[in-house]
């Protein structure tokens, strides 16, 4: 739950204490973005023009002054018209300049506008391939990061990082990258103008960088605990909407509202603070700016006056103090910019880092180079000396690292676990809560890797042949099989996706779920709510089994509901159960005694150890621990039939 041990708390550590590795996150962005390198050498082109009719039109406006509005034929390079031309001349001329700046303000639109759209281009490709991995990536990862790991957190790195980045690569970059060119060859043609003047005009330039620094670093610092809080505020709304019944059974209301108004608030105060920075810079900016021009203005008027230029250097003319004019308006502009910009291009470069981190995440259960394809199994699945335990894969290693907590020795779950079952046999499992049972079926479609010994199929370690084919080979029920938002006839045929309408009814039909299906409103054609809601516990088991009985797996996982369901239902389910274990291996996680009975071995677990194998009859006739379970558990199943 939300605030609890081990709950945001300890991701918001993971975020906190992550190295943040500049120079690798754009490598890796450098790799999305190389595949659309003709759109980001357009775009970079086009930021290159756009600044060019930028820092040129200054240049006109000191022409037109110094070449018509006031003549100065040693400033003047546009026109070789001499101080003597008519009145008539001079307009036409400037009439021609003007017509020269209208067309560079066209072209300087056209090209920035091209710019923004080939970068927009070449950005949502590359994003659509980041999302495209990390949806794959969250395919891959195995069951123990999950287990590690809040939903509601990745989901947020999937939607709101990838929002940051697309509205940095929408627009910010671009701001950035003409915003910073724009300031250098505008500082270059200003020292080239009149390099005292220039340096004075430019005196205020420090104060706007520092200025710019300390905002914008307070702000990025309050962008990322804005991020990490609405990944708190996820995972919580995740939690609680998932675990609704048990916020609503224990009455946890309150105390959900509560953390979740704590998470939200925090949220919200930090993106409070980050706003407040990045809008208390631009005023700021404006400020120095303001004091810039007057700079200008004041030496440059005071040059032209004495008619000498002030503190040394080249004679200013009134065209040259017109162009400065422009070039320190110009100048403020993209420095506010760039500022403002800049932090929305570190949030997006913060996001990447933890969208490739996620990407980074080396899953601990893969394919060994080569693995081999599980040829058609038989079905003899052997455990052979198997230990577990969890917490030990490179995926949930990689989390413990990036938290800076040092990984302390994990308790081993399953010590020294040997058995065989032999093809077509049913293996039960049975042992208190805790015992290790799930854990010993969920290493069978190796969904995590034994710590030591060897699980084999037909004399195959698991870990040697490919998943998809090993997995595919293996039907699970579990006691509360997931229900997609879809039709029943779609839900059932998840289990093989080419199975036609009669395959998925027959399916249906031996899983004892046909005759219920039939009485739903629309039959088969019913949509299912999220997670099979509008079906009883038994009727969504059946569902699932049908699932598993069209995949026509040769190895079969039940776990068998706890919950007691009515009796017909409990009645169809065993069925159901029976038929789809005929002639196939399989493992159940026995809550019946009729499912006990049948087993050819009853293996009875206690602390992660075999301690009684054998049949029903054998292990009551030993009179061990599977005896006293008999008796407190399963006695009470028998007494009606022994009536
Ligand atoms: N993902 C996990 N990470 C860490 N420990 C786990 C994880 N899953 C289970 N465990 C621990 O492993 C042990 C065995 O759990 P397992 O689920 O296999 O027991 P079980 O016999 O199936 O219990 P139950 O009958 O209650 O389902 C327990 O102590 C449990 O706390």
């Amino acid at each position: 739950m939300m605030g609890g041990p081990g709950g945001p708390a300890r991701l918001l550590n993971t975020e906190t204490s992550k190295p943040q590795n500049l120079g690798a996150t754009l490598a890796q962005f450098g790799h999305y973005f190389r595949p659309y390198w003709l759109g980001v050498l357009i775009s970079f082109s086009m930021v290159i023009a756009s600044v060019w009719t930028q820092v040129t039109a200054p240049d006109l406006i000191g022409q037109a002054v110094d070449c018509y509005l006031y003549p100065n034929p040693a400033n003047c390079w546009y026109t070789t018209a001499s101080l003597t031309a008519t009145a008539n001349d001079r307009i036409a001329g400037l009439a021609g300049l003007v017509g020269l700046l209208v067309a560079l303000f066209i072209a300087g639109a056209l090209f920035g506008g091209a710019s923004f759209y080939s970068m927009n281009w070449a950005g949502q490709h590359a994003l659509r391939k980041i999302r495209e991995d990390l949806f794959d990536q969250i395919h891959r990862l195995s069951l123990g990061y999950y287990a590690e790991n809040e939903a509601g957190n990745i989901m947020s790195r999937i939607t709101s990082d990838t929002d940051t980045i697309q509205q940095a690569l929408g627009f910010a970059l671009i701001n950035v990258l003409s915003g910073a060119l724009l300031i250098v060859w505008i500082v270059i043609k200003m020292l080239q103008a009149n390099v005292v003047y220039a340096l004075l005009s430019l005196s205020v330039v420090p104060v706007m960088a520092l200025a710019t620094v300390y905002f914008s670093g307070q702000a990025r610092r309050a962008f990322r605990q804005s991020r990490r809080e609405m990944g708190n505020v996820n995972a919580g709304l995740q939690e609680s909407i998932a675990g609704v019944r048990e916020v609503q059974a224990f009455n946890r209301e309150d105390e959900s509202i509560e953390q979740f108004r704590r998470a939200n608030a925090a949220n919200r105060d930090a993106n409070v603070r980050a706003a407040s920075f990045t809008t208390a810079l631009n005023p700021v900016l404006e400020a120095l700016g303001y004091v810039a021009l007057a700079i200008v203005v004041v030496v440059g008027g005071l040059s032209l006056l004495r008619g000498q230029p002030l503190f040394g250097g080249a004679a200013i003319s009134l065209g040259v103090v017109f162009a400065f004019l422009q070039y320190v308006q110009r100048f403020n502009q993209p420095i506010q910019q760039l500022a403002v910009m800049w932090t929305n291009v570190q949030s997006a470069i913060a996001g990447g880092e933890r969208i490739f981190g996620l990407l980074e995440i080396e899953p601990d259960v893969t394919d060994k180079p080569g693995a081999q394809t599980m040829p058609p199994i038989k079905g003899r699945v052997v455990f052979d000396n198997v230990a577990f335990s969890y917490g030990q894969g490179a995926g949930t290693g990689a989390t413990q690292a990036t938290s800076g907590t040092t990984s302390s020795a994990k308790p081993q779950v399953l010590k020294g676990v040997s058995f065989t079952a032999e093809p077509g046999q049913m293996i039960a499992i049975v042992g208190p809560t805790g015992a290790g049972k799930t854990t010993i079926i969920n290493l069978i479609p190796r969904f995590y890797d034994v710590s030591g010994g060897a699980v084999t199929i037909d004399g195959l370690d698991v870990r040697d042949v490919r998943r998809d084919s090993l997995r595919s080979q293996i039907g699970i029920v579990l006691q509360d099989s997931f229900l997609f938002s879809d039709t029943v006839m779609n839900n059932i045929r998840y289990g093989r996706l080419d199975a036609n309408d009669e395959e998925v009814i027959a399916a249906a039909k031996l899983a004892s779920a046909d005759a219920f299906i039939e009485r739903l409103p629309d039959g088969y054609a019913t949509v299912l709510g999220e997670r099979g809601g509008g079906l009883s516990q038994g009727q969504r088991q059946l569902i699932a089994i049908a699932r598993a009985a069209l995949a026509n797996p040769h190895i079969l996982i039940l776990d068998e509901a706890t919950s007691s369901v009515d009796t017909r239902t409990e009645r169809l389910i065993q069925q159901a159960f029976d038929q789809l274990m005929e002639g196939r291996t399989s493992f159940v996680i026995a809550h019946r005694l009729s499912t006990i009975r049948n087993a050819d071995q009853v293996l009875m677990l206690k602390d992660g150890q075999i301690i009684e194998r054998g049949t029903h009859n054998e292990l009551l006739a030993h009179r061990g621990a599977y005896y006293d379970l008999y008796m407190s558990q399963f006695r009470r199943e028998e007494e009606p039939a022994a009536v």
